[in-house]
C-alpha cells in the first residue's frame, strides 16, 4: 500500500521503517530540513536499536523515500499517517498546533480520497478538529470534505525498544468513524496491519473517542503504578523493608503482573509526563478533577529529588569541594532521549548545593550537553561544574560517591574492586536498585538504593 508518514522523529521513523519492511511504498516526510538531510545521507537523527539498519535495507529497496515536499507527500499516500509531536502547552493540556498543521497542509493539496491517521497522542475530540482542519480547506478548494475519513491508531512502543514494540505489538487499536468513508478506512488499516496479525489477531477496532482515550489510559496506569511504588520504596526505606522482595511478592499474583513496579528516580521521557498532565486537563476541561493524577504527579516530581536528599543525609546540605560520578543520563536506558530525564534535576541540584559532577552514559551524552547548556543558561558557573567522560570508571576516580541513575546494561555488573579502588569513599547511591546490599555490604560498599534492605 501507499502510505505517507507525517513527522519523522521516533514513531513517524518507526512507524515508516515498520511499515516498510511490511511491502508498503512509504514516504516520510518533515518540516525540519536537517532531519530529512541526515537521512537522506545515510544518517539516522535518533539513536534506537535496529531502526538504522531497517532503515538502509527499506531504501536499497526501494520502498522508503524521506523529503521536506508537504506536496509530494500527500500526493503519495492513500494512507497518510500524522506522527508529529504534541508537547505540553503552557497550562500542561496537549499542542495541536503540529497537528492542525498537519492536518491543514493534507486539505490544502489532496486531490484523491484518503484516510488521515492521527498516530500522535492527541486528547479526546482531536480527530474532530482534524477533520474540520482538512474540511475547511478542502471547502476553500471547491473540493468535498467526503475525500477524507479520520482514523484514531495511537502508538505504544517505548523508546529503546521501538522497532521490536512495533514489529510484535501486545496489541493495535484503530478507532473508526461510523460513516461509510469511515467503513472504508477500516477496511484499509485492517489490510495495512494484516500482517501484524498473522499468528494472532491484536487489534482492537473501536470508535475514534474510545481509542484516543485508551492511548492517554495506558500511560497513566503505567505512570499510576510506577508513583505507587515510588511511594512504598520511600515507606520501605523508613521501616526497614525491602521493596525489591514486595515487588516480587505482588508482581507474582497475576492481576497485578511485574511489569512497571520498578521504584526509582521518578518517571521522565517525552511522554509519561505530558500525557499524565494532558489527561488531567481533559477532565479539568469537562469538569471533573482526576485526584488520582494529581497525586501520581506530585510523587513523581518530588522521587526525582530523592537521591539529592539521600547524598545530603550521608554528606550534609553544603557540598561544597565534593565530587559525584553519575552513570546514565537519558531517561532509560538504550536511547539518547534526554526529556524530563531525572538527571537534568539531579545534576542541576547537586551543583546547586556547590558539588562537581562527573557524568558518563553510553550514548546520551552529545545530547545532554545540549540540555545542560540549557538548563545552566543563566548559570555559567554552574555549567562549570559539570563534565561528561567517555569511560565509567573514568568518572568514578576519586568521586566522594558514584550516584547511578539509567540502568545502562553496562553498569550491572562492574569491576567492584576497580571501583572501590577508584572512588574517594565507597560509597553508591543507586536510583536504579541495579546490586544487592547483602552483596555491596560484603564488599566493603556502603550502598543506598530506593527502598532496598537486606
Ligand atoms: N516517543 C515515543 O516513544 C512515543 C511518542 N508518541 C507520540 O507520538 C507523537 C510524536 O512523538 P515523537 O515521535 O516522539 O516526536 P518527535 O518530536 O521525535 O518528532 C516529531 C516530528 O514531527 C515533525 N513535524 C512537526 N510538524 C510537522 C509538520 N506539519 N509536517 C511534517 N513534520 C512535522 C518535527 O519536525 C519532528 O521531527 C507524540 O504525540 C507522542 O506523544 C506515542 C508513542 C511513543
Ligand atoms: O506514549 C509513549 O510515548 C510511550 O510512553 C512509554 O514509553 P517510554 O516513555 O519510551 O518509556 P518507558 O519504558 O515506559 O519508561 C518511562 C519512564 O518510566 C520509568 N520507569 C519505567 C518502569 C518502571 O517500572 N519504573 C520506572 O521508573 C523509566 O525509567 C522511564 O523514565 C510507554 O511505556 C509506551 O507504551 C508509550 O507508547
Amino acid at each position: 500500500m501507499k502510505v505517507t508518514i507525517i513527522g519523522s522523529g521516533y514513531v513517524g521513523l518507526v512507524t515508516g521503517a515498520c511499515l516498510a519492511e511490511q511491502g508498503n511504498n512509504v514516504f516520510c516526510v518533515d518540516i525540519d530540513p536537517k532531519k530529512i538531510a541526515i537521512l537522506n545521507s545515510g544518517g539516522v537523527p535518533i539513536y534506537e536499536p535496529g531502526l538504522k539498519e531497517m532503515i538502509e535495507r527499506n531504501r536499497a529497496a526501494g520502498r522508503l523515500e524521506f523529503s521536506t515536499d508537504i506536496a509530494a507527500s500527500v500526493a503519495h499516500g492513500d494512507i497518510q499517517f500524522i506522527a508529529v509531536g504534541t508537547p505540553p502547552d503552557e497550562d500542561g493540556s496537549a499542542d495541536l498546533q503540529y497537528v492542525v498543521a498537519a492536518a491543514r497542509n493534507i486539505g490544502r493539496h489532496m486531490t484523491t480520497p484518503k484516510v488521515i491517521v492521527d498516530k500522535s497522542t492527541v486528547p479526546v475530540g482531536t480527530a474532530d478538529k482534524v477533520s474540520a482542519a482538512i474540511a475547511e480547506e478542502l471547502t476553500k478548494r471547491g473540493l468535498s470534505p467526503e475525500l477524507c475519513s479520520v482514523v484514531s491508531n495511537p502508538e505504544f512502543l517505548k523508546e529503546g525498544a521501538a522497532v521490536e514494540d512495533f514489529m510484535r505489538p501486545d496489541r493495535i487499536v484503530i478507532g473508526t468513524q461510523s460513516t461509510p468513508a469511515g467503513l472504508r478506512a477500516k477496511e484499509q488499516m485492517r489490510k495495512l496491519y494484516a500482517p501484524f496479525n498473522r499468528h494472532h489477531e491484536r487489534t482492537y477496532y473501536m470508535d475514534v473517542k474510545s481509542a484516543e482515550l485508551t492511548k492517554y489510559a495506558a500511560n497513566a496506569m503505567l505512570a499510576t503504578r510506577i508513583s505507587f511504588m515510588n511511594e512504598l520504596a520511600n515507606l520501605a526505606d523508613l521501616v526497614g523493608a525491602d521493596i525489591e522482595a514486595v515487588r516480587q511478592g505482588i508482581g507474582s499474583d497475576s492481576r497485578i503482573g511485574y511489569g512497571f513496579l520498578y521504584s526509582g528516580t521518578g518517571y521522565g521521557g517525552s511522554c509519561f509526563p505530558k500525557d499524565v498532565s494532558a489527561l488531567s486537563k481533559t477532565a479539568i476541561e469537562h469538569g471533573r478533577d482526576l485526584k488520582i493524577l494529581d497525586a501520581v504527579e506530585a510523587v513523581n516530581e518530588a522521587q526525582k529529588y530523592i537521591l539529592v536528599e539521600k547524598i545530603e543525609k550521608r554528606f550534609g546540605k553544603d557540598l561544597s569541594g565534593k565530587k559525584f560520578a553519575i552513570w546514565g543520563l537519558a531517561f532509560k536506558p538504550n536511547t539518547d532521549d534526554m526529556r524530563e530525564a531525572p538527571s537534568r534535576v539531579i545534576i542541576q541540584e547537586l551543583v546547586k548545593r556547590g558539588a562537581r559532577v562527573v557524568a558518563y552514559d553510553p550514548v546520551a551524552m552529545p545530547e545532554a550537553q545540549h540540555c545542560f547548556d540549557l538548563d545552566f543558561k543563566d548559570n555559567p558557573e554552574g555549567l562549570s561544574k559539570v563534565s561528561m567522560v567517555e569511560d565509567p570508571m573514568a568518572a568514578v576516580d576519586q568521586a566522594d560517591a558514584l550516584v547511578i541513575v539509567t540502568e545502562w546494561k553496562a553498569f550491572r555488573s562492574p569491576d567492584f574492586d576497580l571501583l572501590k579502588a577508584k572512588l574517594k569513599n565507597s560509597v553508591i547511591f543507586d536510583g536504579r536498585n541495579l546490586y544487592e546490599p547483602q552483596a555491596m555490604q560484603e564488599l566493603g560498599i556502603e550502598y543506598q538504593g530506593i527502598g532496598r534492605h537486606n
